[in-house]
């Protein structure tokens, strides 16, 4: 495949290095300074567009490939409010937009196992749940993507919770689950959810020792997504 790098920081070089190693061709590697080169390449040549850049890139970059038809995989966190609008050019284009807010395969397992844990802590009563992510210093958004994705999976199961804040942003409330955010270098990615009672802690945590598995999991789904159509993400792409 000829694959297009939309972003090439950290997330970027390493899904080049890894597309690379598994026999693709990388068409360029965009950062903010060379976009002049976008206009060189011939859109019918590339496959798919792998999109991991920052929060206010990401909507220009996926646009820029939803209108000349080439397939995006993004990764990128903290713009999802604008998602509706990426959603709709897509089945506008006939094009596909497939988005995940991490595409480690380890990370997605622990996301049904939050939902199952939530499911069962729902049938009883005195606990109380909160949410802990750690990244390192130069991550631009908080909470992270993953954090948002788990908050959504407890309050869509446990049904005293109704939103999510941020500790610190004066929002405590027994409806609102908690986040903190913490920036610790080099952690690549860490999250732990904590059901906290008088008389016992339950808590499961997922952590990732390398961007690895973030990066192998985009490449994985930019093999999988060429001939498919619409907004898709990784119910799609895993089998459970
Ligand atoms: N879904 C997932 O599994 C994962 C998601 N992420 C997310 O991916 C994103 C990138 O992470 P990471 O690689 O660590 O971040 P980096 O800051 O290392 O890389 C981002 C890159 O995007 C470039 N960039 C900025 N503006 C543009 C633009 N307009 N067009 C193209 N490129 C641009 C930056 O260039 P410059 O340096 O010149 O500004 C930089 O090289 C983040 O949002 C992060 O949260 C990260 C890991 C896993
Ligand atoms: O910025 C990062 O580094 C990461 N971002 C993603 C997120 O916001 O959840 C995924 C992973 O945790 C690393």
């Amino acid at each position: 495949m000829n694959i297009l790098i939309l972003g090439y920081g950290k997330m970027g070089k390493i899904i080049s290095e890894i597309a690379e190693s598994r026999g693709h061709s990388i068409a360029a590697k965009i950062n903010i300074d060379n976009r002049d080169e976008l206009s060189a390449l011939d859109p019918a040549k590339i496959d798919v567009a792998i999109e991991f850049s920052q929060p206010e890139a990401a909507i220009e970059n996926i646009k820029w490939a939803i209108e000349r038809g080439i397939p995006v995989v993004s990764g990128t966190t903290g713009w999802l409010s604008k998602k509706p609008e990426i959603n709709r050019l897509t089945l506008e284009k006939n094009g596909a937009f497939f988005y995940a807010s991490n595409f480690s395969i380890g990370v997605n397992v622990f996301f049904k196992v939050n939902e199952m844990l939530a499911k069962l802590m729902n049938e009883t009563s005195g606990y109380q749940v909160s949410l802990e992510e750690i990244h390192h210093t130069e991550k631009k958004d908080a909470p992270s993507g993953t954090a948002i994705t788990l908050a959504q999976g407890i309050i869509k199961n446990y049904q005293q919770l109704k939103e999510w804040h941020l500790t610190g942003e004066g929002k405590d409330s027994e409806h609102s689950l908690p986040i903190t955010a913490k920036r610790i270098d080099p952690a690549p990615g860490t999250h732990i959810i904590r059901y906290s009672s008088p008389i016992d802690e339950i808590e499961i945590t997922h952590t990732a020792h390398s961007r690895q598995g973030f990066a192998l999991g985009a490449v994985l789904v930019s093999e999988w997504i060429p001939g498919k159509k619409g907004v898709l993400s990784m119910d799609d792409f895993l089998s459970f």
